[in-house]
């Protein structure tokens, strides 16, 4: 007869409990690259394999920076374009497991550096994608496209990127209990992202549905919650292109929105080479001009002003260039070069009167560049260092008189950079969106969180551990040193 092995049983139950913790901590990645108008980014997202749809659950893994410039820079020799993102692809295939590989969604989502490209050049903008997506394909994941994305989607996926990081669109699980007071449109958070080509405004207003302007609408249905967003991209108004209409025009040569000091031989075409201001380029035999900085913070917000059409609106309200605006609501999350502009200014607290705020603005930019060069320019690379008195003073004008915040409303924004390690940005809004990650309809609540629930199984899995040993101990031949009288 067979012999019962003992052992059976609690080894069974290990290798079982084992088995479901590693289950339960298996993990599923998703890489986005980022291809901006001033460089690309790729960025590694992981979440649990076990995906249950609750908010808070995609987290950033990894961020690796393209060296080099955007994408769109390579139009003369497209094939470089490609080349430049090898070195964070290969990084990708380091961080993610080579078992993974094959079932990690890759997607490039090209945004104003590329929408300035087609406008310009729609066959070179073509063959820069064409380039991009040979080496994408060339590495082991699972290739999902690479495409430009619409302002609009660059606005709505940013604006659902700081909203998931924040929890602010599902219901809230406290103790079990569902807490939903405080959803859908009154606690959804506003995105300002300000690019080097583009800039986006995107929040929930209680008095906009969409009827006015609905080019402006975007409509979405998240966790059993409706939002009609209203979201505007401005291309030309990124910081980079902003400059550029900044300084074209007579006023070129003295600018108030650089430093006393500084005096640099520049190139026409640096300025002018692009269809945000070529219209613009004055008729001069001469090619190049000679940038002298003047430091005046006063005149730099008339020149930025001057940047912005107020003129004509035939809509109820409108921020500038005749594009509708409902009355701003909520708090606002500001990202991207806000946050590196006003974070080098030390201005980033809002809770700053704004007046303070301007006035130290301004002080740093009367403050002469040689000053400047001597504080900063180890550390900073020069031409952000140049150009900060000019951010600076941008991002203030384009907030105050065009998106029409006021120094009470200025405190509802929060300048950020990152929320929970991850990048405040389009790409895990846009990688949400298309893995499904976000159900139309809430979900039942589970009984317990994902932090509860694997620690109920790894409690499980101690406690079964401890009874082996013990069945095993009592199990085991004992020898006994003394002699048994039987
Ligand atoms: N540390 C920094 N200081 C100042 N400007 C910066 C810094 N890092 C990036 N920038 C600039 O901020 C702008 C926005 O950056 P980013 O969001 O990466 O733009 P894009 O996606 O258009 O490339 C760009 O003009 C970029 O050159």
């Amino acid at each position: 007869m067979k012999e019962k092995n003992p052992w059976h049983r609690p080894v069974t139950i290990i290798i079982t409990v084992i088995g479901v913790i590693a289950i339960v901590t298996l993990v599923t990645y998703g890489i986005v690259l980022d291809a901006g108008s001033s460089h690309t980014s790729l960025y590694i997202y992981q979440w649990p394999a076990e995906k249950d749809n609750n908010t808070g659950r995609v987290e950033q893994k990894h961020h690796c920076q393209v060296a080099g410039k955007g994408i769109s820079s390579y139009t003369a020799t497209p094939y470089k374009a490609g080349e430049s993102l090898i070195s964070c692809l290969k990084e990708a295939k380091e961080n993610i497991p080579q078992k993974m590989h094959p079932e990690t969604p890759l997607y490039l989502g090209a945004t104003a550096g590329m929408r300035l490209l087609k406008l310009e050049n729609s066959s070179a903008s073509d063959e820069v994608f064409k380039a991009v997506e040979k080496t994408l394909r060339g590495f082991p994941f699972s290739y999902q496209g690479a495409r430009l994305l619409a302002g609009q989607e660059e606005g709505a996926f940013g604006w659902v990127t700081v909203n998931y990081l924040d929890d602010r669109l599902t219901q809230v699980s406290m103790g079990g209990f569902k807490y939903t007071s405080v959803h859908g449109n009154e606690s959804a958070k506003g995105a300002l992202d300000l690019g080097g080509a583009s800039t986006q405004i995107s929040f929930v207003s209680d008095e906009y549905n969409g009827s006015e302007s609905p080019d402006n609408a975007v409509s979405f249905r998240l966790y059993g919650y409706d939002y009609t967003l209203y979201t505007h991209s401005f291309l030309c108004y990124g910081k980079d292109q902003a400059l550029r209409l900044a300084l074209s025009g007579p006023t070129a040569i003295m600018d108030p929105c650089f430093h006393k000091g500084y005096n640099e031989t520049k190139h026409y075409a640096a300025v002018y080479d692009s269809p945000c201001v070529s219209d613009q380029k004055p008729q001069i035999v001469s090619e190049t001009f000679i940038h002298l900085g003047g430091g005046n913070f006063t005149q730099c917000q008339e020149v930025i002003k001057s940047v912005f059409n107020f003129t004509s609106c035939r809509y109820s309200r409108c921020s500038f260039n005749g594009i509708f605006q409902p009355p701003l609501q909520g708090q606002f999350g500001a990202f991207s070069a806000y946050f590196f502009v006003m974070n080098f200014l030390n201005l980033t607290d809002t809770s700053v009167p704004l007046k303070t705020v301007m006035q130290k603005l301004s002080d740093y930019c009367a403050t002469p560049w040689t000053q400047v060069c001597a504080y900063f320019k180890h550390d900073i690379p020069l031409k952000y260092l140049a150009e900060y008195c000019f951010s600076g003073t941008y991002i203030l004008t384009l907030m105050m008189e065009g998106y029409n915040f006021t120094s009470e409303t200025y405190s509802s924004i929060k300048y950020i950079q990152k929320i929970k390690n991850s990048d405040a940005g389009w790409t895990l809004g846009y990688m949400l969106n298309l893995t499904n990650m976000i159900p139309a309809e809430a979900p039942d609540s589970p009984p317990l969180t994902y932090t509860s629930y694997v620690s109920v199984v790894t409690v499980m899995a101690i406690l079964l551990f401890v009874i082996f040993i013990l069945i095993l101990y009592s199990l085991w031949p004992k020898c006994n040193t003394e002699p048994k009288i039987i």
